[in-house]
């Protein structure tokens, strides 16, 4: 949570770039979203009118050297993250004092947007298609040697049937050494571990949000997810241990094995991959 001199200091330099601003030969037109270190505008080519986005550091970031090294991490993650699954990069601009990555505009619509404004519902048929569909997303950027540590609703977009993933503002390789504890937040040590679990961590997050989006509160009294979800046990097994309250799945693989297990063992011929539900 940011302090209040932080809050202050934000509203003063970090106010977004105007409509018609140029970066490089990009001419931008609206604001995406505002995050903790960017903010991220939709742009187009001033010769081509290509749409791209492009995600500028923010200004009391771009004084520090933690958000400068960042800036730059995020640019390097994202160039190597190949693959249809994750924007391109483009270029990497500094112009003005400002810092900009210019990339690939994933034309769709986020899971946030999907269940909070579409109000779009998903099954535990449903939830497992996706599920396994990002875990083949997930497991190619494993076997890069990145781990994403912000699998979230905002970050997970779906253009028409298809996933892809964005945002590598916190991804790291493999080797990274791990971050200096932060005790006030236990949590933070499982979504920012150096280690393919806080992925796992991440998605089983994002699939009791795709869950919960068919829970209609029968009573006041506030129960657990496991009392309140109306899912198969083998299922609730699984999210256990993607959310570490059973012994963790230690791999992509292994999550990706169960649910395959589970749809087998469904076998039912109503079972659909995402893409074609
Ligand atoms: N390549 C992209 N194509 C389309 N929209 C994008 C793209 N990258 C980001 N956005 C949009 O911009 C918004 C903010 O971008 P992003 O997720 O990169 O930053 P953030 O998470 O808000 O910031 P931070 O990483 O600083 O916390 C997102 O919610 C997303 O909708």
């Amino acid at each position: 949570m940011a302090s209040i001199k932080e809050r202050v200091l934000r509203a003063i330099f970090d106010r977004p770039l105007k409509k018609g601003y140029m970066v490089g030969g990009y001419r931008i037109s609206h604001v995406l979203g505002m995050g903790s270190y960017g903010m991220t505008y939709a742009a187009h080519h001033k010769w081509t009118g290509k749409v791209c986005a492009v995600k500028q550091l923010r200004p009391t970031k771009a004084k520090t050297t933690a958000g400068l090294r960042s800036f730059h991490r995020e640019a390097e993650l994202m160039q190597l993250a190949s693959g249809v699954s994750f924007p391109r990069l483009y270029e990497v601009i500094e112009q003005d004092g400002y810092h900009f990555l210019i990339m690939e505009f994933v034309n769709g619509r986020t899971f946030e947007d999907l269940i909070f404004e579409d109000r779009r519902t998903f099954s535990e048929k449903e939830t497992i298609a996706v599920l396994l569909e990002l875990c083949s997303i997930v497991a190619s950027l494993h076997e890069q040697g990145i781990y994403h540590r912000d699998l979230r609703i905002p970050n997970i977009l779906d253009v028409n049937g298809v996933l892809r993933v964005i945002d590598f503002g916190l991804a790291c390789y493999h080797d990274d050494p791990p971050e200096e504890p932060d005790w006030r937040y236990p949590e933070k040590q499982v979504m920012r571990a150096v280690s393919p679990t806080a992925d796992l961590y991440h998605l089983g997050h994002f699939s009791l949000f795709l869950l919960y989006s068919q829970y209609k509160p029968a009573e006041k009294k506030e129960r657990s997810w496991e009392e309140e979800l109306n899912i198969s046990e083998e299922l609730k097994h699984i999210l256990r241990k993607m959310l570490q309250i059973e012994r963790p799945f230690q791999s992509i693989k292994q999550l990706q094995t169960s649910l395959q297990h589970l749809t087998y063992k469904e076998n039912s011929a109503d079972f659909m991959p995402y893409s074609q539900s």
